[in-house]
């Protein structure tokens, strides 16, 4: 398929490599003239403004949208609509609260323009490993935009199938799902995120506690000077507590035991907010997500070994670099 791609940075950036090594035409535009180079010389059509990208697009256009959540995208969304047809797709692939989705896609509806929300899951790592998609959309155009999450996703890989899921074509077992209703991919990436702050919060928990344990205020008997980098190791290997999480755990602490390159300062972008605010509405207890969110609050007053495991994850999957206190 052929489709646009605004915004180039970590995620789009990569996202478009994908595509093209997959087959996609794509045409590439970042408001940074650098980041957008980078992507034609590796075979993406340049576009300098969007009025250019949309007028290089074939019926029925295909947009993705990588940008950051909330004004840069809401702007590029309205406008991409002026310029855009009925029957033509606009996908917010970015970090965007899903009421936000479902009030543009009202308004574009008024004009035939369809818009699809994509929760997109595999951070830096997605070019090599594929993304995990979460996919707001009709039906119908979740089903013509097949082709492009397909290649986005990592496929069936070495994972063990499921007991009991047999379907002979099922996307979820390929890495990508129809949610629901637009707003409904969002929706999912956005308790997604609040499950990431509360599992990275206890193998934060978890190190620190086994890191004081060589502590002189203990009894000398009872000191252990532990190996963390060997544990996070050893834990990746069969244990009740592996995951992706871990392997990058594991990760900086090979390299960085006292973990000294991270500031423990530990921000946030939105979706636990989010998360912790639909457990109001929905009222439903989310003690742990909440006690998550709000240990990042304090770690931007206090830096301990927690927090700067912390920072060091996000670095890992995301690329996230957190200011020095
Ligand atoms: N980094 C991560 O691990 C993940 C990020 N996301 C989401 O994906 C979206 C993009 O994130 P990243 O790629 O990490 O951000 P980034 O900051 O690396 O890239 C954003 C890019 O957009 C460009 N840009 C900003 N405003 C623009 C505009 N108005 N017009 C054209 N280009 C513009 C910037 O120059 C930059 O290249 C965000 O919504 C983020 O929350 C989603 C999953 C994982
Ligand atoms: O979506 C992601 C990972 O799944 C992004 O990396 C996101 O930025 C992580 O959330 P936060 O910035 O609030 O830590």
């Amino acid at each position: 398929m052929q489709l646009g791609i605004i915004g180039l940075g970590r995620m789009g950036g990569n996202i478009a490599r994908r595509l093209m090594r997959g087959g996609h035409d794509v045409v590439a535009h970042d408001r940074d003239q650098s980041i957008a180079s980078a992507l034609i010389e590796d075979g993406a059509a340049p576009a300098d403004s969007l009025a250019t990208l949309v007028d290089q697009l074939e019926t029925p256009r295909v947009v993705w949208v990588m940008l950051p959540a909330g004004d840069p995208t809401e702007e590029t969304v309205n406008a991409l609509a002026e310029r855009m047809d009925a029957g033509d797709i606009i996908i917010d692939g970015g970090n965007t609260f899903y009421k936000d989705d479902i009030r543009r896609a009202k308004a574009l509806a008024l004009t035939g323009i369809h818009y699809v929300d994509v929760g997109t899951s595999g951070g830096v790592w997605g070019l090599e490993r594929g993304y995990c998609m979460m996919v707001g959309a009709e039906q119908e155009i979740f089903a013509h935009l097949d082709p492009l999450f397909d290649t986005l996703a990592p496929g069936h890989g070495n994972l063990e199938r499921t007991h009991g899921r047999n379907a002979p074509h099922d996307s979820a077992e390929r890495g990508y799902i129809h949610a629901g209703p637009v707003g409904a991919g969002h929706y999912v990436k956005m308790v997604h995120n609040g499950i990431e702050y509360g599992l990275m919060q206890a193998y934060a928990e978890g190190f620190e506690l086994m890191q004081s344990k060589s502590s002189p205020d203990l009894p000398e008997d009872e000191r252990f000077d532990l190996n963390l980098a060997d544990v996070a190791e050893v834990w990746r290997r069969g244990s009740v507590v592996s995951s992706w999480l871990l392997d990058l755990t594991a990760q900086a602490l090979t390299g960085d035991p006292k973990l000294d390159h991270y500031s423990g300062a530990v921000a946030d972008s939105g979706e636990g907010r989010w998360t912790i605010d639909a457990a109001v509405e929905q009222g439903v207890s989310t003690p742990v997500l909440a006690n998550a969110l709000f240990a990042r609050f304090n770690s931007r007053k206090d830096s301990t070994y927690a927090n700067r495991l912390l920072s060091a994850m996000r670095f890992g999957f995301g690329g996230h670099v957190e200011p020095p206190k």
